[in-house]
C-alpha cells in the first residue's frame, strides 16, 4: 500500500489501514518460523476484545491467527476476493437488509460502518503487534523495552569455513571454539552493547555457508539491518565468490541494508592469498565498508560489531528524522521494528 506520498490526517481511515498494514508487515518480517506458533493457545492477557473471545471459542492457535491477519492484509491491499457460495449468500442477504437504510440515510449508514471499520482495524493492528511480541517471547528474544534503546539484526554470510561462527562466538562469548563444526541452517546469538550511553541490542544471525542451505538462509536477509559479508584472506576462492554473494544481497536483502566486507583469519598472515589493497578496492567499488579480523586472536572483532552498531544508530536517527510519521499514536505502544531500527524515544 503506497500512502507514503500523501499527507493523510492521522485519524483518517487510510491511516488506520496503513497502521494495520505496517503492523502486519512488521509481524511478517519478525516471524521467520511461523510453525513455532502452531498449537500455542490464543490467550491474550493484554486485551479481551471480541476477536479474542472468538479465537478462544474456536480453539484457534496463534498460527491460525497469524494466517488470518496476513489474509486480511492481502484484502486490505488488494481488494475483496470472490467469496465461496455460502459466504456470498450471507453477504447478499446483509446487503439486501441494508438497502432501505441506504436509501433513507446513506450518511448515517456510512458513519456507522466507518466507526465499525475503525474499531476493527485498531483491534487487528493491536493483535498483529501482540502476535509479534508473543513470537519473540517464544523464541526468547523479547526483552522489556527499558532494556535497550535500539534493536538491530545483523546477518553474517559468506562461503563455508571462512570463520563466521567463530567471529560471532568471539564477540558474544569471548572465546575461540576449538574444532568449530559447520553451521547447519541458521543460528543466532544476542549481545547488548552500550555506546555513549545508548543501549543497543544486537541480534546476530549466523548462516551456513554451504550451498545446500542457501534457500533457508536467503530468507534471513530481508529483515536484516546489516550484513557482514565474510571471506577468508587465506582462501582466494572465498574472495572470488564475493560477486555471487553480492547478487544474493541484491536479490534478497532490503535496499537500506548496511553491508560490511570482512577479511577474516589475519593471524595466518604467511598464508595470505588476498592482498588487503585488492579487497579494499573491491569493497570501495561496491560501496561497502571494509575490515580485516582474526576471530582466533580477537583482532578487530569488537571493532567490527561496534562500528556497525554506530553506523546503524546513525542511520536509524536519520530515518527517524526523515520519517516523522513513524511516531506511534498515543496508546499504540512501541513497536519492535527491525527495518525501522526501532528507536525507543
Ligand atoms: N586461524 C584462524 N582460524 C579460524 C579463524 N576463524 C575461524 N577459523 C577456523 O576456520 C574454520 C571454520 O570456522 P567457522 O567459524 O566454522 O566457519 P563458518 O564460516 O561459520 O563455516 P560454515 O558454518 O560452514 O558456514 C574452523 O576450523 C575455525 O577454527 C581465525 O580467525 N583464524
Amino acid at each position: 500500500m503506497q500512502f507514503a506520498d500523501a499527507k493523510f490526517n492521522r485519524s483518517s481511515l487510510l491511516m488506520a489501514l496503513r497502521r494495520y498494514s505496517s503492523a502486519v508487515h512488521n509481524m511478517e518480517q519478525t516471524i521467520l518460523l511461523p510453525s513455532l506458533l502452531r498449537d500455542v493457545p490464543y490467550d491474550d492477557d493484554d486485551d479481551d476484545d471480541a476477536l479474542d473471545c472468538e479465537a478462544a471459542e474456536n480453539n484457534k492457535d496463534l498460527y491460525e491467527c497469524y494466517l488470518q491477519l496476513k489474509a486480511i492484509k492481502i484484502t486490505v491491499e488488494s481488494g475483496l476476493v470472490p467469496h465461496d457460495d455460502a459466504k456470498g449468500k450471507s453477504h447478499a442477504v446483509l446487503h439486501k437488509s441494508l438497502e432501505p437504510l441506504l436509501e433513507a440515510d446513506p450518511e448515517a449508514l456510512f458513519q456507522f460502518h466507518l466507526r465499525g471499520l475503525f474499531a476493527v482495524m485498531a483491534t487487528l493492528t493491536k493483535k498483529s503487534q501482540s502476535l509479534t511480541k508473543k513470537y519473540l517471547d517464544i523464541i526468547g528474544l523479547r526483552m522489556s523495552m527499558e532494556d535497550y534503546d535500539y534493536l538491530f539484526k545483523i546477518v553474517l554470510i559468506g562461503n563455508a569455513g571462512v570463520g563466521k561462527t567463530c567471529l560471532v562466538r568471539r564477540f558474544t562469548q569471548g572465546l575461540f571454539p576449538p574444532g568449530q563444526g559447520a553451521t547447519i541452517g541458521v543460528d543466532f546469538m544476542i549481545k547488548t552493547v552500550e555506546i555513549k550511553g545508548v543501549k543497543v541490542k544486537l541480534q546476530i544471525w549466523d548462516t551456513a555457508g554451504q550451498e545446500r542451505f542457501r534457500s533457508i538462509t536467503q530468507s534471513y536477509y530481508r529483515s536484516a539491518n546489516a550484513l557482514i559479508l565474510t571471506y577468508d584472506i587465506t582462501c582466494e576462492d572465498s574472495f572470488r565468490c564475493l560477486p555471487e554473494w553480492l547478487r544474493e544481497i541484491e536479490q534478497y536483502a532490503n535496499n537500506q541494508v548496511v553491508t560490511i566486507l570482512v577479511g577474516n583469519k589475519i593471524d595466518l598472515a604467511d598464508k595470505r592469498e588476498v592482498h588487503r589493497q585488492r579487497a579494499e578496492e573491491f569493497a570501495e567499488a561496491q560501496s561497502m565498508l571494509y575490515l580485516e579480523t582474526s576471530a582466533k586472536e580477537s583482532d578487530n572483532v569488537e571493532k567490527l560489531f561496534l562500528d556497525l552498531a554506530c553506523e546503524l544508530i546513525r542511520e536509524a536517527k536519520q530515518n527517524t528524522l526523515d520519517n516523522n510519521d513513524s511516531t506511534p499514536m498515543p496508546g499504540e505502544g512501541k513497536n519492535i521494528n527491525y527495518l525501522g531500527c526501532c528507536s525507543m524515544n
